[in-house]
């Protein structure tokens, strides 16, 4: 119960967090945006500074006024130095938001940081956690209006997903762009096989300073990355000038962890259909309606994603990684959630013996895993807070792997496993709430007939 009492602590001080301004450098080599933050504890002042960077090229067009979108991504990207203190003043010095997107905002906040706010016990409302004001009221931004092509930019995260949403659509658009932003070896690996269509933005946090307020016992906890990829590809879809960008969220991340104090708890918020639909209307009523974000992979289960990987994907079969715990040294860690799941995903359509030689080891022979094997099985245990589908997608694939066995002996953890007669429902909605256009729904629709179940 620590860090409620820090939460109260803190905002028992009249703290303020303070917008302070964004630079735009745009010179013959990079377009580098640059980010100033205050966090203002009772006249105790500490700068936080913030940067990206991307380096031109001959694709790059940077003729248009883009203040406002980079205001835009300085209000996202604010988030990772807010979170320290929490404080309820938010002040912006450098733009002017108007109630409803201040609403947005306090939106974004309270749900972008709901398992932050469930890790910390904090006990707070959506109203009540932040209070955005603008002491600019002159700086307001006019909606940017360009000429975009037909072309997509795909956000790369280096696992499966996204590697799923490249290969069904690198036909239809041989100019697709990939976009990976501090791109993990997996990432990269996938950059250079097509350099020249290769987005690499590198993103600086001020991490000196957060880990040092980590130490002192501030507040720490998940951010919503997905909402800052969100903001950042709009931008590099006007500098590319290009129509669509493509995320490769699925269905399952619609589906919370908990309910926390009447909040749904979901570590994957601002990748759910909830988020993606706030984003996209908020894009068009404040910034622009020439660069389109949907996810491509929004009518598909886990499941689905999973045979089209092993199907259309094989290439990426040793190099991807989904797990987060090992990307930073290219490895799969074999004891986080999201390597169990993964491979919980894919036994039954890839080899064992090449999964094995995936993962390093038959991660379903693993008894030390029993205690996330049961987090992700049973539907009375806490879902891992991680990229991790439902509890029905799991089953199905636990007991189509279970059945495969017949004579053989079973895995550690499948021999106290009980097989779901009950048949499960597979998920693929092209009519259920998702933002496909036309085209992309065909493509997506006439490979996924091709798989067999
Ligand atoms: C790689 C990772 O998963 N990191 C999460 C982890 O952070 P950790 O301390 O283990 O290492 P670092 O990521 O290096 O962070 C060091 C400190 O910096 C803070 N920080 C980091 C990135 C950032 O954008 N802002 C920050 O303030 C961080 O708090 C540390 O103090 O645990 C953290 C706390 O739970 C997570 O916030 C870190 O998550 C990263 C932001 C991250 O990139 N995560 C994505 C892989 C991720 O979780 N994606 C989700 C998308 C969900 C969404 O709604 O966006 C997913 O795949 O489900
Ligand atoms: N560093 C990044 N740069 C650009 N886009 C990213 C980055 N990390 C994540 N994304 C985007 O966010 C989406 C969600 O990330 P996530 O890790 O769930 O997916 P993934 O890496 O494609 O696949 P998997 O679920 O197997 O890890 C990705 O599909 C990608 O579009």
């Amino acid at each position: 119960m620590v860090p409620m009492k820090k939460f109260q602590e803190l905002r028992k001080k009249s703290n303020t967090f303070i917008y302070k301004s964004y630079e735009i450098i745009d010179n013959e080599e990079k377009v580098i945006l640059k980010f100033h933050y205050q966090l203002d504890e009772e006249g105790e002042i500490t700068d936080f500074f913030h940067q990206l960077s991307l380096d031109k090229n001959e694709k790059i067009s940077t003729d248009f006024a883009m203040e406002n979108i980079v205001f835009h991504i300085g209000m996202a990207e604010a988030i990772s130095y807010y979170k320290i203190a929490v404080p309820k003043e938010f002040v912006i010095e450098c733009g002017t938001l108007n109630e409803a997107q201040k609403l947005w905002f306090a939106k974004l906040y309270f749900n972008g940081l709901g398992e932050f706010i469930y890790l910390n016990s904090i006990d707070v409302k959506q109203d009540e956690l932040v209070h955005f004001t603008s002491t600019c009221n002159d700086k307001t931004f006019d909606k940017i209006s360009l000429k975009t092509q037909e072309n997509i930019i795909i956000p790369i995260g280096g696992g499966k997903d996204s590697l799923v949403s490249y290969e069904l659509l690198k036909d239809e658009f041989p100019d697709a762009f990939m976009f990976s932003m501090n791109p993990i070896v997996a990432s990269e690996d996938i950059l250079k096989k097509h350099p020249e269509h290769a987005i690499e933005l590198k993103r600086e946090l001020d991490l000196k300073k957060i880990l040092d307020f980590n130490e002192r016992g501030y507040l720490n906890g998940h951010i919503p990355f997905s909402s800052i990829v969100g903001f950042i590809s709009i931008w590099l879809g006007l500098l590319y000038k290009t129509k669509y960008i493509v995320l490769s969220n699925e269905s399952s991340a619609n589906e919370e962890n908990i309910i926390y104090n009447g909040q749904r708890i979901n570590h994957q918020y601002s990748k759910s259909i909830e988020f993606e639909n706030d984003f996209r209307e908020y894009i068009s009523s404040f910034i622009t309606d020439d660069v389109e974000y949907f996810s491509f992979l929004r009518p598909l289960d886990e499941i689905h994603i999973a045979q089209l990987f092993a199907t259309f994907a094989k290439e990426y079969f040793f190099t991807f990684r989904s797990c987060n715990v090992g990307s930073k040294r290219n490895e799969w860690c074999g004891k986080c959630p999201k390597c169990l799941f993964t491979y919980i995903m894919l036994c039954n359509y890839i080899d064992d013996a090449i999964l094995q030689k995936i993962f390093g080891k038959d991660i379903l022979d693993d008894a030390q895993l029993q205690e996330l094997f049961d987090g992700l099985s049973q539907s009375d245990a806490l879902k891992p807070f991680e990229c991790v589908g439902t509890y029905d997608e799991v089953n199905y694939a636990l007991s189509k792997k279970y059945h495969s066995y017949s004579q053989r002996e079973l895995p550690y953890l499948l021999k106290n496993y009980k097989p779901k007669d009950t048949p499960y429902d597979l998920h693929v909605n092209y009519n259920g709430q998702n933002n496909l256009p036309k085209k992309f729904k065909k493509i997506l629709k006439s490979n996924v007939e091709k798989l067999n179940f």
